[in-house]
């Protein structure tokens, strides 16, 4: 097994949800959680919210999943995490940049199952997120107040808590507090407020990463909350939904059987690791 060290790598974002790609496609990098959380480290590493291993999925392990390429996916420390929906797009991007998969439809394997990613001609790229699974509410306490929220997977944890003030005044710097029992691999907590028709501002505090500048697979797990507050129901009514990060805004569709995400994905360096 190699080491890190003359690495080569792209970071890109998606909406400001960044990460640092390492390409790997016969999975020769043991890549440690001390690597990750280094490479992510923003004053002396590269700088990232997570990394994306990119993998072939035969390389990986993996069956006969209908995907070339699997999306290892880490948080910012370190830790393993199940999917990332800017993550994928951004991975698709990657690998149709570098000539690893042409352009239109494209499936990706993530822990999270197979994802179908497709990009167009301009700079959005979209994702299949399958269906949420949506269960009962808990709760976020932040800087001594309650929130309630809905638990949602995305197949990964989330909750979306609907707050009733913008969403600026928040004091993310610090992770949330939240029921272990009903969360005991932990939590993206997300907090939103409609901000027009269908359309809502969210922040994040992303598990094993702390506040980033946008979320995927947050931003279906808000609309799935904002939709249930609306009386509809994401998984069986359709509805699009705008929801406004602080690195720029995503869209997400449901169609009564799955979810979309929409949003920019976009690579801006590529480098060698010391
Ligand atoms: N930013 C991602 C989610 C990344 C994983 C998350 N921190 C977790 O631990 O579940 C997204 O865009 O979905």
């Amino acid at each position: 097994m190699s080491t890190i060290s003359g690495h080569r790598f792209t970071k890109g974002h998606g909406t400001e949800n960044d990460f640092v790609i390492l390409p790997d496609p016969d999975g020769e990098l043991d890549l440690t959680a001390a690597e990750v959380a280094r490479i992510c480290d923003r004053r002396a590493g590269i700088g990232a919210d997570g990394v994306l291993r990119v993998v072939r999925a035969k390389a990986a392990g993996l069956g006969d999943t209908g995907a070339e390429w699997f999306m290892d996916y880490r948080n910012a420390d370190g830790s393993i995490a199940e999917m990332c929906g800017n993550g994928v797009r951004v991975f698709a991007r990657y690998l149709v940049d570098s000539g690893l998969a042409a352009a239109g439809d494209l499936p990706v394997a993530t822990r999270g199952g197979v994802k179908a990613v497709s990009l167009g001609a301009g700079g959005d790229v979209t994702v299949d997120m399958g269906a949420p699974e949506v269960f009962a509410e808990s709760e976020a306490v932040l800087g001594g107040t309650v929130h309630r929220g809905l638990k949602v997977s995305m197949g990964n944890p989330h909750l979306a808590c609907l707050i009733d003030h913008d969403v600026a005044a928040l004091d993310l710097t610090r992770e949330p507090g939240f029921s272990a029992a009903d969360f005991p691999a932990g939590v993206n907590i997300e907090f939103f407020r409609p901000v027009g028709v269908r359309h809502v501002a969210m922040r994040v505090h992303e598990r094993g990463s702390g506040e980033t500048r946008s979320c995927g697979t947050g931003a279906v797990a808000t609309a799935v909350a904002a939709a249930t507050a609306e009386g509809l129901d994401p998984l069986r009514e359709g509805s699009s939904w705008t929801v406004d990060v602080l690195g720029g805004r995503v869209e997400v569709v449901f169609d009564g059987t799955t979810s979309f995400l929409r949003g920019p994905a976009v690579l801006v360096a590529d480098g060698v690791l010391r």
